[in-house]
């Protein structure tokens, strides 16, 4: 369909190297700049893309084959009314950087090639690049800003001219209200809950991927989604757990978030309430219970980084998308009763915290592994644990109107 292998790109790197390529994406006339950062996931390209975290970052797949599986429906819904093989309904990183692009693709779930998901969504691809190349300048000089260039009559551009242009830094933005639910919307569990009364579950949106939701659905909770700034400090008595998803940028800008749950962790009424959080939703909860983050200098993507389970002392092996973390010494003597949970084995980061005594965790790295392994998926079954001990408070009051399931949306309001 497309005959572009021709077509040059230039992919440079702010204060960096300049790589020449093709470009096999969206072609403009624009420069087209992010955050660079690589990953080194042999599988996944599909769920890493649709990943909302991704958001306003040129992802370097370190994996030097890319494409040859095609791409599954973007549409396409599972029984449980969720994007059965996306992250999300979009495409959401800024733009990819591959070695060599595979023209041909084969896979029963194709139903078109990188190539054309990447032209219809407007998103630049450059192939032919020495991505090992990149990996070392970024693991030496940090996670740092980059640019592409697809424009033909541009491509004798010099790093001078490339290095002078106005860099786009996501770094800077609240991008959890660009891609977060922008109202509540309801996901009913037709999967019966091993406890016969099915619970209702919580679910804080600041950009969730879709198998996050469906962890929760398929072990049986309806799950309300609310946007990310929702004032969930005066609902969650009317549930059975909350749980706060992954996200974008900078845990720093949620500044509303951190302060609800701020709230939620002081009520007194509270005290025994089930909340899980998975990486953004990790960090946001350390903020709130008092710890740092921090940048970290080119962050963890990868789909087998070990970590240990400092309660069991196993080593298990994690999927990970983040460029920040929580500072381990900010949760030593933490006031709200938190301690480490897990630790990275390659770096000594940060991977966890859990309360001594409330049923309270969350994780850095994705136990919803998608992709990625799915040795930590016990952690949404010990979550579901503490929503089947957890004996709300009886209220009399009624679920404020805006949150009625009946009259919820089925899906994410974009
Ligand atoms: N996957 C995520 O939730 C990422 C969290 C955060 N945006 C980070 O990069 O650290």
């Amino acid at each position: 369909m497309f005959d572009n292998e021709n077509h040059k790109a230039i992919f440079h790197i702010q204060n960096g190297p300049t790589f020449k390529g093709y470009s096999f994406g969206h072609n403009t006339n624009e420069v087209v700049s992010g955050e660079v950062v690589f990953t080194t996931s042999l599988v996944g390209y599909p769920e890493s893309m649709s990943d909302p975290s991704y958001k306003g970052q040129i992802i370097v797949f370190t994996q030097p084959l890319i494409g040859n599986y095609g791409v599954p429906s973007s549409v396409e819904k599972d029984e449980f009314n969720l994007l059965k093989f996306m992250e999300s309904t979009k495409l959401q990183c800024k733009a990819i950087i591959v070695s060599d692009y595979a023209w041909e693709y084969s896979h029963w779930t194709a139903k078109e090639s990188l190539q054309e998901w990447c032209v219809r969504s407007n998103v630049p691809a450059v192939g032919g690049v020495d991505t090992r190349e990149v990996v070392k300048f970024l693991r030496e000089q940090g996670s740092t800003l980059g640019c592409i260039v697809t424009d033909s009559a541009k491509q004798d551009m010099t790093s001078e001219e490339l290095n002078a242009l106005s860099f786009y830094n996501p770094g800077l933005e609240n991008l959890v209200s660009v891609v977060a639910t922008k109202s509540p919307y309801y996901i009913k569990s037709i999967t019966e809950s091993k406890i016969g009364a099915t619970p209702n579950v919580l679910l804080v949106d600041c950009g969730s991927k879709e198998n996050i939701v469906r962890c929760l659905v398929s072990r049986g909770a309806n799950t309300t989604v609310v946007p990310y700034n929702y004032p969930i400090q005066n609902i969650a008595k009317f549930y059975d757990g909350i749980f706060i998803s992954n996200g974008p940028g900078d845990p720093k800008h949620c500044t509303v978030t951190i302060d609800n749950l701020k709230t939620i962790l002081n009520d007194k009424d509270l005290q025994d309430l089930p909340i899980f959080g998975i990486c953004l939703g990790h960090q946001l909860l350390c903020l709130a219970a008092g710890c740092v983050t921090e940048k970290m200098k080119y962050g963890n993507r990868a789909h087998n980084i070990p970590t240990l389970d400092l309660i069991t002392q196993q080593c298990i092996i994690t999927s990970q998308n983040h460029g920040y973390v929580v500072s381990t010494s900010s949760l030593v003597d933490n006031k709200f009763g938190f301690k480490e949970y897990f630790v990275n084995l390659n770096d000594n980061s940060n991977e966890g915290m859990i309360h001594e005594t409330r049923p309270i965790f969350s994780t850095q790295f994705h136990p919803e592994a998608k992709g990625g392994p799915q040795d930590t998926s016990y952690l949404f079954d010990n979550y579901f644990k503490n929503i089947f001990n957890y004996t709300k408070k009886s209220n009399s009051e009624t679920l404020p109107s805006d949150l009625v399931p009946e009259s919820l949306p089925t899906e994410r309001v974009l």
